[in-house]
């Protein structure tokens, strides 16, 4: 199946009350923002993980740092937390030239999108965060700006209006979307180099973990990095905060030094268990398994059973758990796997009336 995790994200974003609030969310809060920007990598040998992509990128940069011309303009795909906003800014760094951050959403009109064009220097990069949320209007100007360095602006309206051409020095668009699918086709076709950003491993959270101990001042064991690390769902921005968490509880309950059992400790505190599911995921679990038997069952008799709205249990709960292999979305509702079981360590019906261990589980 070919589900698209990034939804998490989006729904967390747009879903109000605690789903939003989740310690193991992607998507950044105001605590993690205050933070982040001290943790980031500054250039490209700093960034962890993402071995192809940043092969990639160094060689598009030196090849426009070696012509003497500004780079092509690039898309990045991938999860909230995962880098896109380091990395754009790792691109203006290497290439020495000034960045501007802004986003789809805060690009309502076109004219808005004119102003921050026409204000741009020569070779600066400009970061449009999720360029997917963007307007139709703006979108079809932009097309223009990233290919002739020009935009027109509309003056007057009706049979009056006139087109006023306004050039453009040249610049890179950094633009960021977790769906890539939602681009569409013109626009992908703009970018020079397009990367789709995965998850992290373990081993290379491990090092994220590492470094933001060492930034943040915080002494840390090698099984201490190991167990936060597993806990973090592929995203960097969710081990920087796991650590965070862990480091209060270092503080305030031991000496300050996280072990591995510190950070196991702390993190069933926080309610996130080894694999990185948090109360609502287990919830979820449970429920489908005890009470339906690993399903099948429909979304939404699952979702009055947690007492979640439906969106909730879809958008938020449900694609980490389709990720990890724990839930199957079937045509005849949603269906535990084995894994789904050993994790909670309970013993599915059939294993448990026959013996006949966990073939067939998917009868039920
Ligand atoms: N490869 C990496 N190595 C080390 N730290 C990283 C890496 N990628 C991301 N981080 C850390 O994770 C945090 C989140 O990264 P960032 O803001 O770049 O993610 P993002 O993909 O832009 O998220 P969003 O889509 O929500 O804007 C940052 O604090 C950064 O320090």
């Amino acid at each position: 199946m070919n589900w698209d995790e990034t939804t998490d994200a989006t729904a967390s974003e747009r879903l109000a009350g605690p789903a939003a609030e989740r310690l193991v969310g992607s998507v950044a809060d105001r605590d993690d923002q205050a933070v982040e920007a001290a943790l980031r990598p500054r250039d490209l040998d700093e960034f962890i993980g993402q071995e192809k992509v940043r092969e990639q990128l160094d060689l598009v940069l030196k090849a426009a740092r070696a012509r003497g011309a500004t780079a092509d303009h690039v898309l990045l795909s991938g999860a909230p937390g995962l880098g896109k906003t380091t990395l754009s800014m790792i691109i203006a760094a290497e290439m020495g030239a000034p960045i501007r951050i802004t986003s789809g959403p805060a690009i309502q009109h076109a004219g808005d999108l004119a102003a921050i064009l026409s204000s741009l220097q020569e070779g600066e990069v400009l970061f449009l965060d999720e360029i997917h949320r963007m307007s139709r209007p703006a979108e079809e100007m932009l097309y223009m700006a990233m290919e002739d360095f020009r935009v027109d602006v509309i003056v007057g309206k009706g049979p009056g209006a006139t087109a006023i051409p306004i050039e453009l020095p040249p610049f890179t668009l950094v633009g960021a979307t977790t769906r890539a699918g939602l681009l569409p086709p013109p626009l992908r076709d703009r970018f020079g180099f397009t990367a789709h950003m995965e998850f992290y491993t373990p081993a290379e959270l491990e090092r994220v973990v590492h470094r933001s101990a060492r930034l943040l001042d915080v002494e840390i064991g090698a099984e201490g990095a190991a167990e936060i690390a597993g806990r973090s769902r592929g995203t960097p921005r969710i081990a920087n905060r796991l650590l965070r968490r862990v480091r209060d509880y270092a503080q305030v309950r031991a000496d300050g030094i996280i072990t591995r059992e510190i950070a196991a400790t702390a993190l069933a505190v926080y309610e996130v268990d080894a694999r990185g599911l948090d109360r609502l995921d287990r919830a979820v679990l449970e429920a489908l398994l005890k009470l339906f038997g690993g399903g099948p069952v429909g979304l939404s008799t699952l979702a009055v059973a947690v007492g979640e709205e439906r969106e909730t249990v879809e958008e938020v709960a449900e694609p980490f758990l389709v990720r990890e292999g724990l839930l199957a979305r079937t045509p005849r509702g949603r269906v535990a796997t084995p894994a789904a079981w050993a994790h909670l360590g309970l013993v599915p019906p059939q294993a448990a009336g026959t013996g006949t261990g966990q073939a067939g589980l998917f009868d039920a």
